[in-house]
Parts: structure tokens; sequence; C-alpha cells
């Protein structure tokens, strides 16, 4: 290439406006095939604009399938009629439990919302029980209803579970706070049920007031979504007729996720356009699915797993290649050990780790199977990941945090297990000892 030119195209002949295809920075007008959910949505906050108290909602299901978008589009039309017949409503959030770790913090953030910009609570210095009576006291004084919507809520900081999800519901009715004439009411959402499970059984059923669910999408509701992001996002007449049709078959069969629909027709788009096509194919398309579960469990690691859980992920994976041994849960155990001593990361008890290994399984990255141990009693899981482990190993590999963590000879295994032959592999001696550790583990 002359260095001197001007790499860059003249003009896209692709795209007119990528955002609507990128993650979640978009919020459409419109939300297809989820008339069943909004219905039964709507039911739940009719209570409000009746003028009784809130509903406590929780919306639960798989990642993609709209629950946030739709929580969005309710927000909306429910503060419009809200407004409509003056009843006092002030609705806060979604807000994301992920970017929180302490109660402290997602309290403060709540405040600050509800706070002019000149009164604000500083990040640190107050105690958590005072700052969940600067909420209180806020939630005083604006009256009437308060609908707080959490996202993600199985990331809710622990030491906030029970503050959030129980006594703040019931805040009104509590003489210790100063809370006499608000009413709360809470929107949680999450795409693991698990967590309901294991919360206790008063904070479970005043989450699970009104339970909303949402399931996969099917290719032809697929296909729907796609076009209306499509027609925003690219040039007229530029997609070939097999396009979308292609892209929402593959995400479909996946998960029935649109996120991923949405990511397969970016791809494909820019791979045409790297092409200098005026034209994305079907052949674009196929090339697009080719690497996108390598990046989605990259993004899985980046933002969706914690360490922890990405170890855990990492050791499932491992285990499932590993020559002699079945992916039982003691052994993913073992390997865990010994791979969080290599990331230099905490050593959590084995009673918390199999938890993990269940968020894993809510998250659908992995599957266990219950086995019975015979005649010397007691019953193990064996575990599956879902993904191909060459793909995940490849996605671990290019994660910052976890990279470092990969036995050397991970490769030469996964070879091994490709061609079915993993239990005739022995680690060659060779190996460094720390290397050769991670698969000779009792
Ligand atoms: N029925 C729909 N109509 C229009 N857009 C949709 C619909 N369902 C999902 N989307 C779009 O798909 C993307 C993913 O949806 P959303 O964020 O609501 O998923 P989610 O179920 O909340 O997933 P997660 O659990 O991962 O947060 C968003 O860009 C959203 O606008």
């Amino acid at each position: 290439m002359d260095h001197n030119e001007n790499p860059f195209q003249d003009e896209d002949l692709i795209f007119a406006w990528k955002q609507p295809l990128k993650k979640d920075s978009y919020e459409p007008d419109e939300i297809m095939h989820r008339d069943e959910e909004i219905k039964l949505y709507t039911n739940s906050l009719q209570d409000i604009v009746e003028g009784h108290e809130p509903n406590n909602v929780f919306v639960y299901g798989p990642t993609g399938v709209g629950k946030t978008a739709v929580t969005k589009w309710m927000r909306e039309k429910l503060q419009r009629e809200a407004q409509r017949r003056s009843v006092p409503l002030h609705i806060v959030g979604p807000i994301n439990c992920r970017h929180y770790k302490t109660a402290y913090r997602l309290v403060t953030t709540i405040v600050n919302e509800l706070r002019p910009a000149d009164d604000q609570v500083a990040e640190s210095g107050h105690s958590t029980d005072r700052v969940f009576n600067f909420l209180y006291e806020e939630i005083e004084s604006l009256g009437g209803n308060v609908l707080l919507i959490l996202d993600e809520i199985d990331n809710i900081p622990p030491d906030a579970r029970n503050d959030f999800l129980y006594d703040l519901p019931r805040a009104e009715a509590n003489e210790d706070t100063p809370i006499s004439d608000a009413k709360i009411g809470l929107i949680g959402i999450s795409n693991n049920l698990k967590f309901v499970d294991a919360l206790e059984p008063k904070v479970k059923s005043t989450l699970g007031e009104r339970e909303i669910e949402f399931g996969p999408y099917n290719a032809s509701q697929l296909g729907d979504i796609l076009t209306y992001y499509a027609d925003l996002a690219f040039k007229g007449d530029v997609l070939d007729d097999d396009v979308i049709p292609l892209a929402a078959a593959f995400a479909a069969q996946e998960r029935g996720d649109v996120r991923q629909g949405l990511r397969i027709l970016e791809k494909a788009g820019e791979y045409a356009r790297m092409e200098g096509s005026s034209i994305v194919d079907e052949d674009h398309v196929r090339e697009a699915t080719e690497n996108i579960e390598t990046d989605e469990i990259l993004d899985y690691f980046d933002d969706k797993l914690s360490i922890q859980q990405g170890l855990a992920y990492i050791s499932t994976t491992l285990m499932v290649i590993e020559p002699q041994k079945e992916a039982r849960t003691k052994h993913i155990y073992n390997l865990y050990t010994k791979l969080a001593a290599s990331a230099n990361a905490d050593q959590v008890s084995e009673r918390k780790f199999y938890e993990f290994l269940d968020q894993l399984c809510m998250l659908g990255l992995a599957r266990s199977t219950e086995r019975n141990l015979g005649r010397k009693g007691g019953r193990t899981y064996i575990y599956e990941v879902t993904d191909t482990p060459e793909d995940i190993i490849k996605a671990c590999e290019q994660d910052s945090r976890l990279g470092g963590v990969l036995p050397s000879n991970v490769y030469e295994i996964l070879e091994h297990y490709q061609k079915g032959q993993a239990t005739s592999y022995q680690a060659p001696d060779k190996l460094e000892a720390e290397q050769r550790d991670l698969f000779r583990f009792a």
C-alpha cells in the first residue's frame, strides 16, 4: 500500500446510521411480538394510575429478549398516563445493579438522582444507614408513588439485598422510617432465576408479587425485529433478500436473542464494506457468524462475569476437555483453586463455588446432569459447556484478566478432545511442572 494514500473510503455504501445496531444504545419506538408480556405488565402497573399502591414486579427471562426494552417502553407510557390523570409518580431507573459493588454506592446514586445537582451526597463519608435515611427523606418529600426499577437485580450488592428487596417496599408501614405518605414500588429485572430461589422466603414473596416471564424469540419474530433495526441502520436496498432471514435463523437457533441478531447484521455489513461491495449478501452473513461466538463469550468475560465466575467458567471448560477426568463438581473445584491461585484471585469455598456453577447454568453458559455414585452412595453433577470449548478458550485467551491462566498445552489437549481422543492424551513431561499440574490433580 502507498503510505501517502488516504486509506479511508470516500463514502459508506452500506450503513446509513449504525447506532440502532449497537449494543443497547438505541431505544426503539416500537416493541414487536411482546403483546402478551405488555398486557401483563400494564395490568401490574394499572394500580398506580388508579391511585392505588404500586405492586412490586419481577421481570425475568434469558438475555437479549426485550426485558429492558419493554420496561423502558412501559416506563414512558406509565409516566404519561400518570401525568394525564394527575397522579403523582416519580420513576427512578432502570439502574443496573452490576455497576454497584456496595449498598452505599447504589443508595447514593439513587439519592443523587432524586436531589438537585447542587445538593448531591458525597461518594463516601456517611454511614450506609445514614444514606438510606437520605433516601427515605427524599422519597417522603416527593410524596405520591415512587417506582424504583433495578436491572440485573441478581447483581445487587449482597449488603443491599434485604434493604432494597424487602424493607424499601415496606418503608411506609415501618415506623422507624420517616415515610408516612409516599408509596414505594419496585421493578426487578433478571436473567437469573436461581437468584430469586436463593432469597429468603419473605424477600422472595415481596419481589415476586407479580412475575412476568420473557421467553426467547423464534426465527420469524426475530426476522421482524431485525427488519425494523435494519431499515434504520442500512442504506436503501443494500441487503440481499436472504440476509435477514439467515441472521434471524442463526440467532433463533442459538438463544432467540435480538442482540446477537443485531451483531450479526453489523458484522455482515462491515465485511461487505471492507470488500468495497454495495450489497450485503448471504456470504457476508455466514462470515459474520463465524467469529460471533468467540466475540460474544468475550463480552461475557468483559461485562457479565465477575473474575470468580470467569474462573468457574474456564475451569469447567478445561475440565470438559481434560484427558482423564469427568467434569464433576469436585474436579472442577480442584482445578479452580489452581487457576485462582495463578490469577492471584481469592479462592472461594466449595459451597460458594457451586453457586458460581449454578449461575453459569442460569446464564445458559453451562449445563449439568445429576449422576448417582452407585453403591458408594451420594450424588454428583457432571457439567458441560454450551458453547464449543474452542470458542471459550479463544475468548478467555483474549480476556485481559484471565488470558494468563490457561495452561500452555491447552491447544494440544483441545485437539485431542476434538478428535475424540482426549482420554489417550498424556501430558508430556517436558511441560513446566506447574502447567502439567493443572491436568494432574486427584
Ligand atoms: N420486541 C422487541 N422490539 C424491538 N426491539 C427489541 C425487542 N426485543 C429486544 N429488542 C432490542 O434488542 C436489544 C436487547 O434487548 P434488551 O436489552 O431489552 O434485552 P434483555 O432481555 O433486557 O437482556 P439482558 O438480560 O441481557 O439485559 C435491545 O437493543 C432492544 O431494544
